[in-house]
């Protein structure tokens, strides 16, 4: 007989990257009960919209943006970033659509994505050595050997942050700030000199235009609500099992489980083992679920996840997320894609450009080259046209902040301008400049794949 899945069947199994050196276990324990008994923080009918909305992706009728802050933290939370990264998003998703002509599915890693998997566990600085920092809901960033200790009320901050970003993303999503007649008011500051934002200027300029025209035959918000408002999504990486499994509950109109932290959640690149207690977890799950394929995978162990994750080949299930490399995707995506597509279990194929293309400066901060960046999601949306794959969606690390943290772009950053403004956590994030640039130019590339494709047809 087949086992009935639990939430907490993933406790037997081997679970790599999550902190197992809390000093009072039993403040632990009851930091999960309590996470156990506090409200959801999404609903399974939102999770289920979001499962068809990628369904539609899957498909090849639509495009998955799916960014934010590599690691959230305590100290950078507050209204007005919140905005910006959802305002950028927003920017964004003008763009890509207007060029592809298809809707665009809009996913912040944002409200709840604090734990991350560390290459090392250690860090050594002037010769002292002190465990690593492993996000905000685990321990301190300060390095000192106090903050670096695992704290389980850690995990309650994060949860009330967490629901105070939704319910303000919420707000923003809902309440009239996307409305697409603000198309203009979303430029941010510090982008509206530079020449992105002279770009998006002319392209919302566009965009009124076409409002003022439907206006005028009778297409008006009252009756399409969707030029009023939008939906808005969350995800981040379902790494600390502990805190996923208190917030997973039985959804009481279908009597399934569902993980309440976000509407999708992802396995990392680094705990994605078929064995291991990631996928176990996320198999229970009916969220919308993706994961990272680097460039260690193989086409055999993709179609095991696939088999195992999505066994009924649910459309809008599952996102692969690859993450090669500028330099390594062309050798490792081709294969991948032809086996999922021989395989025929429906899948998003998005990319992240961003953890393969991490690089040393010189002067030791972690960086990533524009051109890096852009040159992988370019490979890969030429890999799909070869493939007869859809290029389904982009996952970045990015912030509404004017930061210095990734290296070129229009402004050129150089190795020296990053100790300008690097505010990051953990990962290198785009600005928004450089994250509405790489839309642009993306967009340009799909754009003209669509016009290849109607020319043939
Ligand atoms: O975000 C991803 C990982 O957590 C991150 O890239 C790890 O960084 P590290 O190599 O500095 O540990
Ligand atoms: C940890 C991350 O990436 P990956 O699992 O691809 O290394 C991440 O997305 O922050
Ligand atoms: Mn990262």
């Amino acid at each position: 007989m087949k086992k009935i899945w639990s939430p907490k069947d993933w406790r037997s199994m081997p679970a790599l990257h999550m902190p197992n050196d809390y000093p009072d276990t039993q403040a632990l324990d009851a930091v999960e009960s309590e996470l156990s008994h506090l409200p959801p923080l999404v609903f399974a009918g939102e999770a289920r919209r979001l499962t068809s909305a990628l369904g539609k992706v899957a498909e090849g009728n639509g495009f998955l943006l799916q960014g934010g802050d590599c690691a959230e933290s305590f100290k950078e939370f507050s209204a007005d970033n919140i905005r910006d990264s959802f305002r950028l998003i927003l920017q964004m998703a003008v763009i890509l659509t207007f060029a592809g002509g298809k809707p665009v599915v809009k996913v912040g890693r944002i409200a709840g994505q604090f734990g991350k998997p560390r290459s090392s566990a250690i860090e050594t600085i002037d010769g002292v050595t002190l465990p690593s920092y492993r996000g905000d809901n685990i321990n301190g960033m300060e390095f000192t050997e106090e903050a670096r200790i695992p704290d389980p009320q850690r995990l309650i901050k994060a949860y009330h942050q967490s629901s105070a970003t939704l319910n303000l993303l919420r707000a923003f999503a809902q309440g009239g700030y996307a409305d697409l007649y603000n198309i203009h008011k979303w430029t941010l500051g510090f982008v509206s000199g530079s020449p992105q934002g002279e770009r998006y200027r002319a392209l919302a300029d566009k965009i009124s235009e076409t409002l003022s025209f439907m206006s005028a035959i009778g297409i008006t918000p009252d009756r399409q609500p969707e030029i009023r408002q939008v939906d808005f999504f969350t995800s981040h990486e379902a790494l600390l099992l502990n805190y996923e499994q208190a917030m997973t509950r039985v959804d009481s109109t279908s009597g399934d489980w569902y993980d309440t932290s976000a509407h999708m959640l992802w396995i990392g690149e680094r705990t994605r083992q078929l064995d291991g207690a990631h996928v176990n977890y996320m198999k229970g799950i009916k969220n919308p679920i993706g994961v990272k394929a680097g460039p260690t995978i193989e086409p055999d162990d993709l179609l095991r996840l696939i088999d195992t994750l999505n066994p009924e080949g649910i459309p809008g299930r599952l996102t692969l997320i690859g993450r090669f490399g500028s330099d390594k995707v062309a050798e490792r995506l081709p294969r991948l894609m032809a086996a999922t597509k021989k395989h025929g279990s429906p899948v998003v194929w998005s990319i992240d450009p961003m953890h393969g293309n991490v690089v040393k400066a010189n002067n030791g901060y972690k960086t990533r080259p524009f051109d890096r960046i852009l040159g992988e999601v370019r490979s890969f949306v030429d890999i799909a046209a070869s493939e007869g794959v859809h290029p389904g969606g982009m996952h970045l690390e990015m912030t509404g902040q004017n930061v210095t943290e990734c290296t070129g772009g229009a402004f050129a950053l150089s190795e020296e301008d990053l100790q300008d403004r690097y505010h990051t956590h953990c990962d290198p994030r785009l600005n928004a400049d450089q994250a509405l640039e790489l839309s642009f130019l993306v967009a340009e590339r799909l754009h003209s794949l669509k016009t290849a494709a109607t020319k043939a047809a």
